[in-house]
């Protein structure tokens, strides 16, 4: 695969940049009144206005041209038809196919119908009250352990769709291996109702498993009976001998397959607590609406396709402006999970600093993502985004309607969410400032002096997305567009955005730490800091 930096394309984007290094956005639009319309593309119930961006049609042009000149379209075919594109892992790519329509897959594929009836039956047997507990009551709280994409997923969506939840059942999530998330989770619930779904790929993680044994002695401490756990455990993995040596039964697993990755497998039987929460109708309506989003990427020109578009500005700005991260601002409480969810979606896909093909990359690859839902981080960060010294380019996300219309709620949030996209566009000059200050009573001198403080240099870029409304299917299609985004990302800076090496060495250093951390007649020989701190570590021991 060719580099990036060698097409003839990158090479005019750097000079475009610098042409139109001075020319404001605001300039843009007094020049151009169709230019929101221009500059804007609906598809799957999301409207995405980029008209506030640091762009011209000559940017597009070039930006759309270095994704042909990367063979975006062919790389996009080569992972829809199931070529392993992973190939630091020689896996296929496929959880576009978790979305597809049963009948649409081909026969080998037939598991994942399998799996979704298995889904289906319990979530139904569970809802209707037919699983019940060792002691024959009814469940009323599920808990999920797992970590990572075995936990951001459901937990972000669950959280989500919270308008969507079934009464009576409450889902919760523990992912962390620090005691706290698991005994507060479990503080208050009733081991007799509480089903617990142990979500794990690999289920060699050690949070997941560690949690997941302090689980089971927490029911058995109540319930007695080994035989408790056949009621209370279910698992989701690919290691099916695994979860079965931990002691689950193999009717109560739910297979995956290894060419889902962890954090894009929540359309998998990893979101079992979506469907447990809020019914298997809603997480197939969360599916159809990413399976919307896979035939809108696969199908719609360049010029119009939303993940192509994000994917691309976010390019512009990482390697034509310098640009270290990227906020993504929801304005919806409901997407509380939003952000951090595609903080490992983006930064454990595009963390890479290595070409497909070999060799280290020449230029910088996925951005720090972070963010806050609206209108909390305006009282918070946002002063950053406003006057610091970096360039953040921003992702504004809200509903039209509301699930709560309540009062002018609503077209309060949303008239925040305009005015900082548009703070951020427009600034304040030094001559408005210096007026601010002398209404205040300063003298002209002094509101001179004073101006620079006021001073908001504007041209900061943002994209809005607009949903109709919050629902399981414009929410799939959401973040299957933040999906297919990065991966848009990943082809053109010619990264693999599959596998996650970066995370294994920290792992391999905690298994030779741990044991002498929990030895006292173990003796650390590691460096200097790391045997300080394990020796305080021990004498608080
Ligand atoms: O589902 P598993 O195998 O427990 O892995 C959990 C998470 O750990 C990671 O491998 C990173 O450590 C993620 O990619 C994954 O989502």
């Amino acid at each position: 695969m060719p580099k990036p930096t060698q097409h003839p394309s990158w090479q005019a984007l750097a000079r475009h940049r610098d042409a139109i290094a001075e020319t404001p956005i605001k300039h843009w639009f007094e020049q151009n009144p169709a230019r929101a319309e221009q500059f804007s593309a609906q598809a799957c119930g999301i409207y995405l206005d980029f008209s506030k961006h640091r762009i011209n049609h000559d940017t597009m042009t070039l930006l759309l041209q270095l994704a042909r000149e990367q063979h975006l379209e062919q790389r996009v075919q080569a992972m829809y038809q199931g070529e392993p594109i992973n190939t630091t892992e020689q896996r296929q790519v496929l959880h576009v196919a978790l979305r597809s329509q049963c009948g649409a897959l081909p026969d080998h594929m037939a598991d994942v119908c399998r799996v979704n009836e298995q889904m289906a039956r319990f979530v139904e047997a569970v809802h209707a009250g037919h699983w019940r507990g060792h002691t024959g009551e009814r469940i009323s709280d599920v808990v999920n352990i797992g970590i990572g994409g075995s936990d951001l997923g459901p937990m972000m969506v669950t959280q989500a769709l919270t308008p969507f939840h079934k009464p009576g059942i409450k889902a919760h999530f523990v992912s962390n291996v620090d005691a706290s998330d698991l005994c507060e989770t479990l503080k208050g619930l009733n081991p007799a109702t509480t089903l617990f779904v142990v979500a794990s790929k690999t289920f060699t993680t050690t949070e997941t498993l560690t949690n997941a044994r302090s689980a089971r002695d927490w029911l058995l401490a109540d319930l007695k009976h080994e035989s408790a756990v056949a009621k209370h455990f279910v698992a989701v993995s690919v290691n099916v001998e695994k979860v079965k040596a931990f002691g689950i039964a193999e009717d109560n697993i739910f297979p995956m397959w290894d060419w889902v990755g962890g954090r894009y497998s929540l359309w998998s039987a990893i979101g079992l607590p979506i469907a447990l929460a809020c019914g298997m109708e809603h997480f197939n309506a969360l599916r159809a609406g990413a399976a919307d989003m896979d035939n809108h990427f696969a199908s719609a020109p360049l010029e119009q396709n939303l993940p192509v578009i994000l994917a691309m500005l976010g390019i512009w700005y990482v390697n034509f402006w310098d640009a270290q991260s990227h906020a993504i601002l929801p304005y919806d409480h409901y997407l509380g999970a939003f952000t951090k969810y595609i903080q490992q979606l983006d930064m454990e896909s595009n963390g890479k600093n290595a070409y497909l093909d070999g060799g280290y990359l020449e230029h910088h690859t996925g951005p720090v993502i972070w963010g806050e839902v609206g209108t909390n981080g305006q009282h918070s960060f946002h002063q950053l985004l406003h006057q610091g010294t970096r360039l953040v380019p921003v992702d504004f996300i809200v509903a039209l309607n509301s699930h709560n219309p309540l009062g002018d709620h609503h077209a309060q949030l949303f008239a925040n969410c305009l005015s900082q996209s548009r703070a951020l566009m427009l600034g304040k000059s030094a001559a408005q400032a210096a007026a601010e200050f002398e209404a205040m009573g300063y003298s002209p001198d002094q509101a001179e002096q004073l101006a620079h403080h006021k001073v908001m240099p504007g041209n900061r870029p943002s994209s809005t997305l607009v949903l109709e409304h919050l629902t399981p299917q414009t929410l799939g299609a959401l973040i299957a567009l933040y999906e297919h985004k990065i991966f848009v990302q990943s082809v053109i800076w010619g990264i693999n955005a599959f596998d996650q090496w970066g995370v294994e060495l920290g792992k391999q250093l905690c298994n030779e730490i741990h044991p002498v951390l929990v030895n006292k007649n173990t003796e650390a020989d590691f460096d200097g800091s790391t045997n300080t701190l394990i020796s305080i570590y021990k004498h608080a021991h």
